[in-house]
């Protein structure tokens, strides 16, 4: 089992992310998570880029001590200086210095023929070696670079003093194939190769930059450069959660590991992305929110019965608690009955294959079923048989633009006696409930309202949902009706007599969790 080193590059290339810009703090708070996850390298930034960059350097390299810490320079003096001043305080300072060796980045950037970029690049690990026990040197654009410089300008570095040689994919250009061949290819041209580690740093342009890093461990790399999530310049960095759970669950294949602590994973993820502003997608392998979760039905079954029938990593390896089951237009019975389970429900064959279908057809107007809805299914599959406690019998709301808003409403109890009252409040709604309140005689908090119409045009239906509280109960309702100020009068009843049913017993209440 070979030993591959991360290097994690999250708050420097990462930091490059358009609209990233990370303070002192939040980078000392990234670093120190990335010591918990076990990174070997963490390229704080590039001192000579600004006064934070350096005083976050000097910062992070004060307090990292189970990881090597450097920072980036150009192949110019003043770089090197004040990336010394920056790192030398850390165990063993580490210098990441680069220098372009593509045709297309010498003649129109550097404006410096082959031959000076050798020189510069000579000259300047030269000066930096006086300074620093370890120096990586990398060849910006060594993927658009052509082969035989690329050996001439490696040789002559590692003479100079350099101990790592990285071959940046820079632009994301390059194949899986390509870039093993190249490293094939170093490894058998370059005389004096074998006295340096060779690194991989790839881009995801086209999408490679995984693909391209776990080609290079494939053909000999010893160092893999990425970022957490991802992150970074344009399409951003190989994100090295993806490539180290990749070198562990095909360790038959890689046959190579990493020391990450791998169930530091999620955390490490989160802190970034909370940091950063930088937001997951929900299908990102690995850190996703859907990463663990099984939507279809046989997928969900086959899981229920044996985890590894669709999984082939375990959600804890990374630091995720647990694997989901969502509930969707494609669960099956399986699924949904284990949800009413762990609900603390139990349910005959008739009961749930009753539910079952409301649960479908719901399903196919809504993307996801929340427990809260399937709550709401079971309550009103059991208050089928019961009558409302309360029913709208009739209701008026005055208002205008010079008049405080007034509702008077007459209900009508189980046992048919009327109840009217008016109340009013600062708006039609307020007064509306207020109204409510004062007819069922309890106190009532309203959580959350919403409304939305079913349906286009202007006939369309309104329908309300709402949630309401009393004391440690909470219940939701839903109405509809042409008027917004109907849907909403029904929808808060319709909470309420929920609320009572519990309160009664109608449905025990340990078996909503309250
Ligand atoms: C592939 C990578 O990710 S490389 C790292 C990229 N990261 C960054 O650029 C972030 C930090 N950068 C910065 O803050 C600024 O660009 C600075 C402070 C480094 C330089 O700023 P300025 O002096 O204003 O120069 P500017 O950025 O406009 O141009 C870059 C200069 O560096 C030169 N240069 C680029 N790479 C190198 C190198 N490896 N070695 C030496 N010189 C280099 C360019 O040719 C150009 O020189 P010129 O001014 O003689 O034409
Ligand atoms: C500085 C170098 C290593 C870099 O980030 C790149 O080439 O992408
Ligand atoms: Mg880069």
């Amino acid at each position: 089992m070979r030993k591959i080193n991360i290097f994690d590059t999250t708050l420097r290339d990462g930091e490059q992310s358009a609209g990233v810009n990370l303070n002192l703090h939040e980078k000392l708070e990234i670093a120190k998570q990335l010591e918990r996850l076990n990174v070997d390298i963490i390229e704080a930034g590039f001192p000579a880029s600004s006064e934070g960059d350096f005083q976050s350097v000097k910062e992070i390299t004060k307090i990292i001590k189970n990881c090597s810490v450097t920072g980036l320079a150009r192949s110019v003096k003043s770089d090197i200086d004040s990336a010394w001043e920056a790192l030398k305080g850390g165990a063993e300072p580490r210098l990441h210095l680069f220098l372009a060796t593509s045709p297309i980045h010498m003649t129109y950037k550097l404006k410096q023929t082959p031959d000076q970029v050798i020189s510069t690049a000579v000259e300047t690990v030269k000066y930096a070696a006086k300074y620093f026990p370890v120096i990586q040197w990398s060849a910006e654009d060594a993927c658009r670079s052509d082969l035989s410089f690329l050996v001439k300008i490696i040789k002559e570095v590692i003479d100079a003093g350099a101990k790592v040689i990285n071959i940046p994919d820079t632009v994301g250009y390059i194949s899986p194939k390509e870039y093993g061949e190249r490293f094939k290819y170093l490894f058998q041209n370059v005389p004096n190769i074998d006295k340096v580690i060779l690194s991989a740093h790839c881009h995801d342009d086209l999408g490679m930059a995984v693909s391209n890093s776990l080609s290079a461990v494939e053909n000999g790399v010893l160092q893999i450069e990425g970022t957490i999530n991802g992150i970074g310049e344009r399409a951003g960095n190989a994100s090295l959660e993806e490539v180290a759970v990749a070198l562990h669950i095909r360790q038959d294949y890689y046959h190579a590991k990493t020391r990450l602590n791998l169930s530091e994973i999620k955390r490490t993820s989160d802190l970034v992305s909370k940091l950063t502003g930088m937001i997951i997608p929900p299908n990102k392998a690995i850190i996703g929110k859907n990463a663990f979760a099984h939507e279809s039905g046989i997928h969900q079954d086959g899981v229920l019965k044996e985890k590894t029938t669709y999984e082939i990593i375990s959600p804890e390896l990374v630091g995720v608690n647990s694997n989901s089951m969502v509930l969707g237009k494609h669960s099956g019975r399986h699924a949904f009955r284990n949800r009413i389970v762990e609900l603390g429900y139990s349910l005959d064959d008739q009961e749930i294959n009753r539910l079952f279908k409301l649960f479908k057809e719901l399903a196919d107007k809504k993307k996801e079923i929340t427990d809260e809805d399937l709550i709401t299914l079971l309550v009103d599959e059991k208050l089928t048989d019961q009558e409302d406690y309360y029913h709208l019998e009739a209701l008026q709301v005055q208002f205008g633009t010079n008049q405080i808003p007034t509702a008077t409403i007459t209900l009508t109890n189980l046992d048919g006696e009327k109840i009217q009252e008016a109340a009013t409040g600062s708006g039609s709604v307020e007064a509306l409930y207020n109204t409510l309140e004062r007819c069922v005689g309890l106190s009532i908090s309203l959580e959350d309202y919403r409304i939305q119409s079913v349906g286009a045009g202007r006939d369309a239906l309104a329908q309300v949902y709402v949630k309401v509280k009393h004391q440690n109960l909470e219940s939701s309702g839903r109405g509809s009706a042409q008027d917004v100020l109907e849907a909403s009068a029904k929808g808060y009843l319709n909470a309420v007599n929920r609320l009572l049913a519990f309160e009664k017993n109608i449905i025990s209440l340990e078996k909503v969790g309250v």
